[in-house]
């Protein structure tokens, strides 16, 4: 069985409802693009490719039900509702570059003559249906590369154990994943020993949705406290980290799952590389360095509740760890 966390057929979306994994699974219909910023805002779809498919796969269900008659109401609906979006999680970039290129694409639509409204319209939502199989066959090809990269390092034949931290599989993206991808493809290879990943606070992405992937999938794995970073390179031999990013600044200064940058450090210390599996679509060259990334605050309830049961001793605390991308 693959797991689909975005299913799309002729104008109709479900999305898995991440938050509840790996309890339950439930597809939330979504039919327009309020639903799709509720959907990406609540955190119940996430990591940076799938916010960006599903957030313009809203776009194409909305726009795919109306009729315009003139192509200007259609490039300014399309504008409006793209930048919209834009604003329901800001530190992943992927869904301001997928608006920006759509935005381009409708204007230059626009702009042609010999393109009826209906054509301009259908023309648009198959450009968005387009996204998903782009996104899959970007994602094969960051496994494939990235594999071959931790196996330089490696004598021939050697198995590898690889750390990763929160989720970049199937569930971030359209299939396959980023940094789970190149795990995938280690693992297809035969030379994955084994894949330890970090439950990632506060959401537990990592215990919750890559622990559901890789169970799924029989690869060979553990999960460890986020604390337990550092002793696992000290101790377990660990052949390299992979991880996704949320954005790439143009000196390559990344912004990821907040617990990225301790890990890290922790690499450098031990002389473990450290390698971040992305698509283009997340490297922002309007950005020259990661101080210029807006970072995402997000409530403190995520970090003093789990399942709506408080964790955190209640009272006037100073909650430091408000950011969280
Ligand atoms: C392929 S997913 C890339 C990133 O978005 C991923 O590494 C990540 O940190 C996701 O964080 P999330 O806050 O769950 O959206």
């Amino acid at each position: 069985m693959t797991l689909q966390a975005i299913k799309y057929e002729n104008g109709t979306l479900e999305v898995l409802d991440q938050l509840l994994l790996p309890k339950e699974s439930k597809y939330i219909p979504i039919l327009g693009v309020e639903d799709g910023w509720k959907v990406i805002n609540k955190m119940q779809v996430r990591g940076a490719p799938a916010i960006a498919i599903v957030g313009c796969l809203s776009l194409a269900v909305e726009i795919s039900k109306e009729e315009f008659e003139k192509k200007k109401a259609l490039r300014r609906e399309v504008e409006g509702k793209l930048n919209y979006l834009i604003s329901a999680r800001p530190t992943a970039v992927n869904m301001k570059q997928a608006a920006d290129h759509l935005i381009s694409y409708i204007n230059s639509l626009d702009n042609d003559e010999s393109v009826s409204a209906q054509e301009m319209q259908a023309r648009f939502v198959a450009a968005i249906e387009a996204m998903l199989e782009k996104d899959i066959s970007d994602n094969r090809s960051i496994g494939e590369f990235g594999a071959k990269a931790v196996l330089n390092n490696v004598t021939d034949g050697e198995q590898v154990r690889i750390l990763t931290h929160c989720n970049t599989g199937s569930l971030a993206t359209a299939y396959f994943g980023t940094a789970l991808g190149v795990v995938r493809c280690l693992h297809s290879a035969s030379r994955l020993e084994n894949c330890y990943f970090t439950e990632t606070r506060p959401y537990n992405q990592g215990a919750r949705l890559t622990a559901y992937e890789l169970v799924h999938d029989k690869i060979p794995s553990t999960l460890v406290c986020d604390s337990t970073v550092a002793y696992l390179m000290k101790t377990a031999q660990i052949n390299a980290v992979v991880v996704g990013a949320d954005r790439v600044a143009a000196n390559g200064d990344t912004a990821n799952k907040i617990g990225t940058y301790q890990i890290a450090v922790v690499a450098r210390h031990h002389e473990v590389p450290f390698y971040v599996a992305a698509p283009l679509t997340s490297i922002d060259f309007n950005v020259n360095t990661g101080d210029n990334i807006v970072i995402e605050e997000r409530p403190q309830v995520e970090m003093t509740h789990i399942n709506n049961i408080r964790i955190a001793s209640p009272g006037n605390i100073f909650f430091f760890f408000l950011i969280i991308n």
